[in-house]
């Protein structure tokens, strides 16, 4: 039997790829990531006709959530869970988180409450079949760039909270921060509590640098401790006392960051000086 060159071609492609994804630290980085990002875009595409049958629905979170539960099994990342007591209430929240990276998702994943739902870049609506799958669950989108929409779409979202019965995860640093500590937060989740009146429950995920790293382009297999801290009543607090209770808040969770860590704990504040 003769071999073509294209067959050629594809038994070096498969003898090189696993090759080099075990010599090349960078390489692997970038199929894991790569592997990812698709196999994602792929879930939804079997989530859509599922979530579609009832339309847009803040139920349909719990089929994203049920279909990217493995995922930390295909990237050996243990995820330790403490503090599930502090989710007990049964009433509306806030949750607020620290926002390393996109794999924030498989934490998120493992302890999503029910009724919760995503505030999201708007930008995110637009990626193809995960942006789709992301509406029909009600993931709430917001203009990063227009201040002023974003607030109203927060304003409105402080309604549905209490009139459908609905609980808001906010990434308060707004965007990713690959960096070891946590920024500056934003006030848009703390404001959107006292609105409502609802309490918030900050959640710690620990640092991924053990293993991942964008920057050095490191993925490995590991370990992660999300922590859920206990609530923090806003009932009675008005817009004025916003800043002290974004400040407040963002410190705890710093410590609780720092010491899941393993990081001394007076350093590495990204916004204090
Ligand atoms: C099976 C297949 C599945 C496939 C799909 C898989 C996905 C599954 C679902 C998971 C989806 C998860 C997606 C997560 C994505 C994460 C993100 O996108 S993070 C980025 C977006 N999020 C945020 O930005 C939230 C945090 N940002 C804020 O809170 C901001 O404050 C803001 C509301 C966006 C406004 O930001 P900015 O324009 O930069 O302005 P500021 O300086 O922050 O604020 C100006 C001013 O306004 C005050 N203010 C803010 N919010 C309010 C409010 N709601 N009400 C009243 N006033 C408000 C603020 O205090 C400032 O005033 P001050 O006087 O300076 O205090
Ligand atoms: C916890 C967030 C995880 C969302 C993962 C959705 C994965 C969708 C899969 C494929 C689509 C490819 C687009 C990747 C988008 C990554 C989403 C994300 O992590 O949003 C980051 C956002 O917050 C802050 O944005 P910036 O850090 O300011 O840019």
């Amino acid at each position: 039997m003769e071999i073509s060159v294209g067959q050629w071609i594809l038994i070096a492609v498969l003898i090189l790829v696993p090759l080099l994804y075990e010599w090349s630290a960078t390489f692997k980085y970038f199929c894991k990531m790569a592997f990812y990002n698709g196999w994602i875009l792929l879930l939804a595409v079997l989530a859509i006709p599922i979530c579609a049958v009832r339309g847009r629905n803040v139920e349909n979170m719990k089929i994203l959530r049920f279909m990217l539960l493995h995922i930390k099994y295909l990237y050996g990342i243990k995820i330790e869970v403490r503090g599930w007591e502090n989710f007990s209430l049964k009433e509306p929240y806030v949750v607020v988180s620290n926002h390393q990276s996109e794999l924030d998702l498989l934490g998120m994943m493992e302890i999503l409450p029910n009724r919760c739902v995503p505030i999201a870049k708007r930008e995110l609506m637009y990626a193809g079949t995960a942006g789709l799958a992301c509406w029909l669950a009600g993931v709430i989108f917001i203009n990063r760039k227009k201040t002023d929409d974003a607030i109203s779409v927060m304003s409105e979202a402080a309604q549905t909270m209490l009139r459908e019965d609905v609980r808001v995860w906010v990434f308060p640093e707004g965007t990713r921060n690959h960096d070891g500590s946590m920024l500056p937060f934003k006030r848009g989740a703390f404001h959107l509590a006292v609105q409502a009146q609802v309490p918030i429950i900050p959640i710690v995920m620990s640092s991924y640098k053990d293993f991942y790293n964008k920057k050095d382009r490191r993925f490995t297999t590991g370990k992660c401790t999300v922590r859920i801290l206990p609530k923090v009543d806003t009932r009675g607090l008005g817009s004025d006392e916003v800043p002290e209770l974004t400040e407040s808040v963002r410190k705890m969770m710093l410590a609780t960051f720092l010491e899941l860590s393993g990081e001394p704990s007076q350093s590495r504040d990204a916004c204090s000086q």
